[in-house]
């Protein structure tokens, strides 16, 4: 075992450094007798441990900061009045000064410090440590990335240091010009992570996509917010982009088809390769019989976030969101049994698919995009954002989130659509726009038939069916597909009366046309209007 010193990174008189524990050592300090509040793990009934994060239940995209320096400066995609985004700039002396609160609650400490990889493709990963005080935390990256070999670990450089210090607070923030004592703080060029005051462990992961997001696209690699997986075969990869709750997780766990990855992938010449080794999986309201998948994930070594459970009897409450809605697991991805081995990779995508949750019940359930529609969707980024995966969003609320991630995006947006849109030229691949939201009815559209589509994507058969086209985007829509209730496919038939439908989709387009204009002060960005939405 590697005798790590942290008085390296300022971290002084640290008790002892728990080292890459194993998941039994975990189990046992997550459980031990005299934990409090939020470093208190719950074994359930599933045997999965639970815990509970606080009032953070969701990411803090408001607090999110990078350092502004030589490096960053013309490299960033900064937060400005005319496109307001997450990036927020940091000094290099804030920087030192939050470095330093991170620095001093770890001190004096017993430590866990768990080193893993970032990148299934090894000439690309980066070599990530993660220094907590939080046997939990410890688990969750644990679960989350890519676990190395005792042999990887012999010779462990680390490329990215993460500094979890979520029991500390930036009291001074004021002073410093922070927004709260919240802050997620990322330096790209010392590449370190600092993130103080937050429990949620999605921060964690959501900071290391940031980065990768950060570096790859600056080496001709896509970066994607999506999930992805292939047939059983492994050689027709299908990826799903899509905001937080949209259904990535869900979808892309299918026992007719090997999974890839949840959520974070990159596409190079090789093809589509997973950044995790982990999922992370919404739970609310989950069900046995319609996900089973997920569900049986949920055993020793997953750990909850934000469940209710019953201390006495390990009883979980699924349904219950006193907490939040945002209640997660996380496992390592071999919990799922249909998985990519041994390395989380497929070929070039084929099927891309822009999953949107609409919440104005406009959007058909599935559209074929053209491919200056794939652009124009790909960059608008429409959804909704679901209850809880941020701090104050508490119903869905419609929004257009650049590349379906930009909470993430580190780079300009049009960076990402180049990159995206180079490599599926090069495989040929066609993107869907899928609306895993609402329609008429008032009521989500049922997973069931969602999956259908997506099997019919999959499949080939979307592209053989009669089709129609929806007025105002110009949707190309199948009529009939195996499997899919036909009454949804055109949207204006779920509602009672039609009119309703295109009263929303005249504001839903007005509301395309307005976000768009953000992207139209060059050339290439006039002409994809062309391919949105019109009046
Ligand atoms: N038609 C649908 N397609 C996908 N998910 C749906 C659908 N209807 C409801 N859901 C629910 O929405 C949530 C999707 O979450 P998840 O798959 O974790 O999203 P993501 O991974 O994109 O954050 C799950 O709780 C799922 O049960
Ligand atoms: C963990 C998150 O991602 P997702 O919901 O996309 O799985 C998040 O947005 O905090
Ligand atoms: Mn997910």
């Amino acid at each position: 075992m590697a005798n790590i010193d942290l008085s390296q990174y300022g971290i002084e008189n640290v008790k002892e450094v728990v080292y890459n524990p194993s998941y039994e050592l975990l189990f046992e300090e997550e459980t031990k007798p005299g934990l409090t509040g939020f470093e208190k793990g719950v074994e359930s009934e599933l045997g999965a441990v639970d815990v509970k994060t606080g009032i953070f239940t969701g990411r803090s995209p408001k607090d999110k900061y990078i350092v502004k320096d030589a490096q960053s400066e013309n490299t960033v995609w900064w937060n400005t009045p005319e496109y307001p985004n997450d990036n927020h700039p940091m000094s290099e002396e804030t920087w030192a000064t939050v470095k330093e609160i991170a620095k001093k609650e770890l001190s004096g400490k017993r430590l866990f410090v768990v080193d893993g990889f970032c990148g299934a493709n090894k000439d690309t990963r980066m070599a990530i440590r993660f220094i907590v005080e939080v046997a939990w935390q410890a688990h969750f990256v644990k679960n989350m990335f890519i676990r190395p070999t005792e042999e990887e670990l012999k010779d462990f450089k680390p490329d990215f240091v993460i500094y979890n210090a979520s029991k500390a607070k930036v009291e001074n923030y004021k002073e410093l010009g922070l927004r709260s004592e919240t802050c997620v703080a990322f330096n790209v060029t010392s590449r370190e992570q600092v993130i103080i005051n937050t429990w949620y462990g999605g921060e964690m992961k959501k900071g290391m996509f940031s980065m990768m997001n950060y570096y790859l696209p600056l080496k001709g690699i896509a970066s994607m917010h999506c999930s992805a997986n292939t047939d059983l075969n492994g050689e027709h990869t299908c990826i799903f982009f899509g905001l937080s709750g949209t259904g990535k997780t869900t979808l892309s766990t299918d026992p007719k088809r090997l999974l890839i990855g949840d959520d974070e992938h990159g596409w190079d010449d090789n093809g589509v390769f997973n950044f995790e080794g982990g999922c992370y999986a919404k739970v609310i309201n989950l069900d046995k019989d319609a996900e089973p998948d997920i569900y049986g994930a949920i055993k020793r070594d997953a750990l909850l976030e934000n469940v209710t459970v019953d201390e006495k009897t390990g009883k979980l409450d699924f349904a219950d969101k006193s907490v939040t809605e945002n209640t997660r697991v996380s496992y390592p991805i071999y919990h799922i049994e249909k998985i990519v081995k041994p390395i989380s990779h497929g070929p070039a995508g084929e099927n891309v698919i822009f999953l949107s949750a609409d919440a104005f019940g406009v959007l058909p359930p599935v559209s074929i995009l053209n491919a200056e529609q794939t652009k124009y969707y790909f960059l608008s980024g429409f959804t909704a954002k679901l209850a809880g995966t941020e701090r104050g969003i508490t119903e869905p609320t419609p929004t257009f989130s650049a590349c379906f991630g930009q909470a993430f995006l580190e780079l300009h947006p049009t960076k990402y659509a180049e990159e995206l849109v180079k490599r599926m030229e090069k495989s040929g691949a066609k993107a869907y726009l899928v609306n895993t939201g609402w329609n008429g009815t008032g009521k989500r559209i049922s997973i069931k038939d969602t999956r259908g589509i997506i099997t019919a994507i999959q499949s080939g058969a979307a592209l053989k069916a009669p089709t129609k086209t929806i007025p105002y985007f110009d949707f190309v829509v199948p009529t009939e597909l195996p499997g899919v209730d036909p009454a949804i496919l055109d949207p204006r038939d779920t509602y009672a009366n039609p009119a309703d439908w295109d009263a929303k989709a005249k504001d839903l387009a007005e509301r395309f046309i307005k976000n768009f204009h953000k992207y139209e002060n060059n050339e290439a960005g006039k002409a994809l209007v062309a391919a949105g939405p019109k009046l």
